[in-house]
């Protein structure tokens, strides 16, 4: 025998209706089987509203009513054919006749006690399972109607009625013996042994699935909902959450302890107690195996899922009168007798304070009762007042198996950590079934998201970016991204998802990341940019593994590090600017980043995607000690110095290699020298050595008056006039068989940068285009120095360098 039911929203509609009954005819063709029903969709919500109305004498309660009447009618035209309706047709009226007798009284006498809403609410499942027996014994399913207030016995606690276990099963029992069919079975409903209404309290159709089950002892036990089973976490805050294959009885009951909705812990009773297997399908995708509940506790992953609970309330109790060893027991005494839940408890070793996690709704009633148990300790000061403190959520991750194998919690809290996520109480039962903490509500998704990604890493991670500058650079990367998403989700079990995007004009957010393949061009249309909100922004919406990419050249977007870092925010960023202001600024981020935990990566800082910066780091944590650098820094005055050579006017050449994306977007920062002395700053600071821009000599190649162009089209415009200036100065080069090329050296704490005019065996003499060449002379590299050579500019070779460093940030904040 198996005993299947299914919950209002598979039977909201003729459609899923169909539904239901070709699930059912599929079942019967290999076993025999009960069928449960709640009432069809949104009914017993309406019958208690129109109950209200008629209790405040809104006298609309009628038009309800009779919409409600048609819904059914409705119901039954659509599912059984005009020949066969009348017995289903009378029996619905006679039902609405009732109703209008019994809302009539309500209106009346206005009263609404729990006995009448009992008897007003089983109406849903008197009319749903009715109409749906006989709609399928029109179908030829030999079917028989079964209230189930005739077989399940209950006290008169209305509203939430205990079940007599043993009347029930023997009337359950003899039920069965006498009838044969499909039985079709009210949910929800009982009776007591006077004959009155009552109900079983919150998901009562599962619970009445469960007795009936139990009962007759049957092979299994299938509840169809509209979701595919129990989840790994709430799929509305991690989007990644899939469905949880088995669970033993204590992980669903402790996962619904903490909130997971799909089943209520009491519902599974009657069903766990003869071992009885229940297996959670959707009724609109029941290929999907759905969620198998039973007694294995030996099966699966670490951890099977995360739950969570919000609005909730830290409610503290604190006092030298709790050392008294029966304290305790009275708190819990006064907050069980108030009815409180309490959801979590955390005691502090000393004795001296109880922290309980408890609803907010009910937060308040919890402080009153305890504070009249505790009157007199309160009053003579051997306890403090009870404290409230408000906007919290609990999260709980739930396994059998973190009995056996240790660092789950080291797993949890690491990946709290690292998201700067604050946990106000911790608890773990003895059971060790679950570890629970209380977080500030604001992180709730953040937590569950960093979770899930700890502990399903069969998933993929996932890299929040968040890119300011979407000019040469910053398109190229997100070109780049949109072409490896697939081979790094696949690959590398990375997804990078573009969550903010901004250049100095407007900004957008898109909470489940842009579509990078069709492209996101900003405009009008969205938000004015403002560098503030941009970051207030990104922290609201609080993503674990969040980086911001800045691919600008602006001081204004530098200066925001700090705060960005602050809110344990990684960077990666190809602008030079915040490396280059003072050593006190640049040590500070750095201090900064290490303190947060979080990754500041700027590679393409020098050199574009040449591996110069992380080279450095390496000779230098290995103890090897910088003596010079001698190097080729700039990409574009490579290429216009090599490029003058074939006889170009100067002011073309610098055009051309602007309009390769060699330069800076004012290729004036080329050619005054700064952007250079930016570079060989931050290579001397790499290595460590504490150095100023005063510390560095910079030759200018830019004339007086295009400094102080107004444009860069200006600047053009007024450099025509030097190139005559510049070919005399190359043909003095070459008249020595010399090249000229523009150099930064750096030794014993003092840089140079500007133009030199080269011998032909100079190793920077041959560098052609945007090439870049950096010489290490080191302790270790003496007689012959590290060399590393390649292009140092333009968009594709930066834009590789950044999206290094980026996924280099996505393995960092794995485990
Ligand atoms: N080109 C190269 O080969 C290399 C470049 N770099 C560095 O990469 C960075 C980007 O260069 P590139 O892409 O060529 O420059 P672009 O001029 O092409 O793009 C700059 C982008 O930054 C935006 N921007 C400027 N100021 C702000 C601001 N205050 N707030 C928000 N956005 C702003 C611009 O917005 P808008 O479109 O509205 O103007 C634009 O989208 C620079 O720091 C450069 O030094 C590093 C290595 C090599
Ligand atoms: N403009 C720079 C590129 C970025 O650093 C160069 O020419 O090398």
């Amino acid at each position: 025998m198996k005993i299947i039911k299914f919950g209002g929203s598979s039977i909201a509609n003729p459609d899923s209706i169909k539904q239901v009954f070709s699930i059912i005819q599929d079942k019967l063709k290999r076993q025999e089987i009960a069928v449960i029903f709640s009432a069809f969709g949104g009914v017993t919500e309406t019958l208690l509203t129109i109950a209200k109305m008629a209790r405040e004498g809104d006298q609309v309660y009628r038009d309800l009513l009779q919409t409600l009447e048609e819904k059914h009618l409705d119901m039954v035209r659509q599912l059984i054919a005009v020949q066969n309706q009348s017995t289903v047709m009378t029996y619905v009226k006679v039902r609405f006749n009732e109703l209008e007798d019994l809302f009539h009284g309500i209106y009346l006498i206005k009263e609404n006690s729990p006995r009448t809403l009992d008897y007003v609410v089983s109406f849903g499942e008197r009319l749903s399972a009715f109409i749906l027996s006989e709609a399928l014994t029109a179908k030829g399913v030999k079917s028989r109607f079964l209230d189930a207030r005739e077989v399940i016995r209950t006290n008169d606690r209305f509203g939430q009625a205990r079940v007599d276990f043993e009347k029930t099963n023997a009337l359950i029992r003899q039920y069965f013996l006498n009838y044969d069919g499909v039985k079709v079975i009210t949910g929800f409903i009982a009776s007591t042994d006077k004959g009155e209404t009552t109900t079983l309290g919150r998901s009562g159709s599962d619970y009445t699935a469960a007795i009936f089950a139990s009962a007759l002892e049957a092979d299994d036990l299938e509840i169809w909902t509209d979701v595919s089973g129990v989840l790994t976490s709430d799929p509305n805050l991690v989007y990644t959450a899939f469905t949880i294959p088995q669970l033993s009885y204590n992980e669903a009951m402790e996962l619904s302890h903490f909130g997971a909705k799909v089943i209520f812990p009491a519902t599974m009773q009657p069903a766990m107690k003869r071992n009885i297997p229940i297996r959670i399908k959707n009724t609109f995708e029941p290929e999907n195996a759905g969620t198998l509940i039973n007694g294995d506790v030996t099966n699966g992953p670490l951890i099977k899922g995360i739950s969570s609970m919000s609005n909730i309330s830290i409610v503290t109790v604190q006092g030298a009168a709790l050392l008294d060893g029966t304290a305790g027991s009275r708190v819990f005494k006064a907050l069980s007798e108030a009815k409180v839940n309490i959801v979590l408890i955390s005691q502090a070793s000393s004795e001296h304070s109880i922290c309980l996690a408890i609803k907010t709704s009910e937060a308040y009633l919890a402080k009153e009762v305890i504070e009249q148990e505790f009157f007199y300790e309160i009053k003579s000061n051997e306890m403090e007042e009870v404290s409230l403190l408000h906007g919290y959520s609990t999260i709980a991750v739930v396994g059998e198996n973190m009995k056996q194998n240790p660092g789950a919690s080291g797993r949890m809290f690491r990946a709290l950590g690292r998201n700067n996520i604050n946990v106000a109480a911790i608890a773990q039962g003895s059971s060790e079934l679950n570890i629970s903490a209380v977080i500030p509500q604001p992180d709730l998704q953040k937590a569950l998201n960093a979770l899930h990604e700890a502990f399903f890493l069969s998933e993929n991670k996932v890299l929040h970016v968040f890119l300011v500058g979407t000019g040469l650079i910053g398109k190229a990367l997100m070109r780049m991204i949109a072409i490896q998403q697939a081979k790094l989700r696949e690959e590398s079990e990375l997804d990078i998802q573009i969550h903010g995007l901004a250049n100095s004009r407007f900004m957008a957010f898109h909470e489940d990341g842009f579509d990078l393949k069709a492209g996101y061009d900003l405009s009008e249309k969205d938000q004015k940019m403002d560098m503030e909100k941009f970051v207030r922004q990104m922290e609201e919406m609080n993503f674990s593994n969040s980086v911001f990419v800045d691919c600008t050249a602006s001081q204004e977007v530098a200066d925001a590090y700090p705060r960005v870092l602050g809110a344990k925010v990684a960077i990666v960023t190809p602008n030079k600017k915040a490396n280059s202001g003072t050593m006190e600024q640049y040590l500070e981020l750095k201090k900064l980043a290490k303190k947060r935990g979080v990754k500041f990566l700027y590679e393409t800082n020098v050199a574009a995607g040449l591996p110069v910066i992380n080279t450095l780091q390496d000779l230098m944590l290995s103890g090897d000690k910088v003596i010079r650098i001698e190097a080729v820094l700039s990409g574009s005055m490579n290429f216009i110095f090599s490029e003058l050579e074939k006889g170009d006017p100067f002011s073309e050449v610098v055009k051309s290699a602007k309009e390769k994306g060699f330069t800076e977007p004012d290729p004036r920062d080329d050619l005054s020298g700064m952007d250079v002395a930016r570079k060989i700053l931050i290579l001397g600071r790499e290595a460590e050595q504490r150095l100023e821009f005063e510390d560095i000599t910079v030759q200018s190649m830019v004339p007086e008056d295009c400094q102080s162009a107004e444009s860069v089209q200006e600047f053009f415009e007024k450099l025509k006039g030097h190139d005559k200036g510049f070919a005399d100065l190359l043909k003095t080069a070459e008249a020595k068989g010399e090249k000229l090329r523009f150099m930064a050296t750096l030794e014993n704490g003092k840089a140079k940068v500007g133009l030199n005019s080269l011998p032909a065996s100079h190793p920077f003499s041959n560098l052609s285009g945007s090439d870049n060449m950096i010489l290490l002379t080191t302790e270790r590299y003496l007689d012959r120095p590290m060399i590393i050579r390649g292009p140092g500019a333009g968009a594709d070779v930066t834009a590789a360098g950044v999206f290094a460093d980026v996924i280099r940030i996505g393995n960092y904040t794995r485990e």
